[in-house]
């Protein structure tokens, strides 16, 4: 076996070591630059819309450093010169090689899911158009990331609704406590620094609960029961207009959302569109369904039960109090109509 067969053997090996999604996305990358180095790679996702395709940006890979939309969630997707290739590639659903005025060589490949469709382009710049085998090689192993990618997605995903399920979750509020947390420490070391605060972006979970779901089960059966779990996950879904907003679903008629808000009052606005849309929506036989929710801004220095054992906080508020409503836990708490749930309150300042 020659040692660039033995590469390529490791590079697979590392990719399919991984179970988080936006560290196969780098490791995607690493391993394209290592055997194929170019000026630039780039990943983008690509997701349908009504009569267009809408791209972000996923990972990038530019002189060696990878850096995943994971850990800036500010990449810059756009690129007048390049869409027009990767519009060409995902009309043509194959690779599109189309070249610069700087003498650079734009290639562009589609990944395609297991329904066939196209979710993501792989995009290499390079002086050097590769070998009819580099490209075979570059496909391959793009193959590779996308088997592997929907075969994570499965495990992440609960079989009713489609929503990531619980174990994702506690995943996910744990890397924006980490990022939340390296902000907080950024603060605190350069506090003048206003560019460093402007980039400090919030997340905000909340918990959404079926009302009297029980009588929704006892009165009409499981089965509707069910359509209803599935609607509401969808309304939901359709209700976030961010693309890296996410739903989960956290138990039975239990859903979590996972947003990003600039503040308070815009995340509220979020949470009551959600429950206006799910309240105005007319179910088949039940016709009317509401849902109640609880929210809180995720903060360094929380942990994960924290987070969720707060918004769950605001939910029972809104459960007794007549349910179909809002609450936000940190105002609840100015106004004294909850006690702290967690052990650290924000700020490290221990409450009891
Ligand atoms: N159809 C269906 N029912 C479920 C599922 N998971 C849980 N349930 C039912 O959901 C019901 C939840 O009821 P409760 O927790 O008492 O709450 P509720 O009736 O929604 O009342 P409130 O939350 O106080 O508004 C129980 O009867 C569970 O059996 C599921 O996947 N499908």
């Amino acid at each position: 076996m020659n040692h660039n067969s033995i590469r390529i053997i490791d590079n697979l090996a590392e990719i399919t070591s991984y179970h988080d999604r936006h560290v196969l996305e780098k490791s995607l990358l690493k391993t394209i630059n290592e055997l194929f180095p170019a000026k630039d790679i780039r990943l983008f996702r690509v997701s349908e819309q009504s009569d267009n395709h809408d791209l972000s940006l996923l990972a990038y890979c530019v002189n060696d450093v990878i850096v995943s939309s994971d850990e800036n969630p500010r990449l810059v997707t756009e690129d007048k010169g390049i869409s027009e290739t990767i519009f060409q590639a995902i009309e043509a659903g194959d690779v599109q090689l189309s070249s610069t005025e700087n003498g650079l060589w734009n290639l562009v490949y589609p990944a395609f899911d297991a329904h066939g469709d196209i979710f993501a382009v792989l995009l290499i710049s390079t002086d050097l158009v590769p070998s009819n085998g580099d490209q075979r090689l570059i496909y391959g192993i793009l193959r590779v990331y996308s088997n592997y990618l929907a075969l994570i997605e499965k495990t992440q995903k609960d079989k009713l609704t489609g929503l990531y399920n619980r174990e994702t979750l506690d995943n996910e509020i744990t890397k924006i406590l980490v990022r939340q947390g390296r902000h907080f420490n950024d603060q605190i070391t350069s506090p003048n620094d206003s560019r460093r605060r402007s980039f400090a972006v919030k997340y905000w979970l909340g918990v959404i609960d079926i009302d009297n779901f029980k009588t929704i089960n006892d009165n009409f059966g499981h089965l509707y029961g069910d359509e209803v779990i599935i609607l509401v996950a969808r309304l939901m879904t359709s209700g976030l207009i961010r693309d890296d907003d996410l739903v989960y679903r956290y138990g039975g008629e239990e859903f979590v959302v996972v947003l990003k808000a600039a503040n308070e009052d815009d995340a509220m606005h979020t949470f009551e569109r959600i429950r206006e849309m799910v309240a105005a929506h007319k179910f088949p036989q039940i016709n009317q369904v509401t849902i109640s929710i609880g929210f809180v801004e995720i903060v360094a220095q929380s942990s994960p039960a924290d987070v969720i054992g707060e918004a769950d906080e605001a939910l029972y508020y809104a459960k007794g109090n007549g349910r179909n409503q809002v609450h936000s836990y940190s105002r609840l708490l100015q106004e004294g109509k909850v006690k702290s749930v967690s052990k650290v309150a924000h700020g490290g300042v221990e409450l009891f």
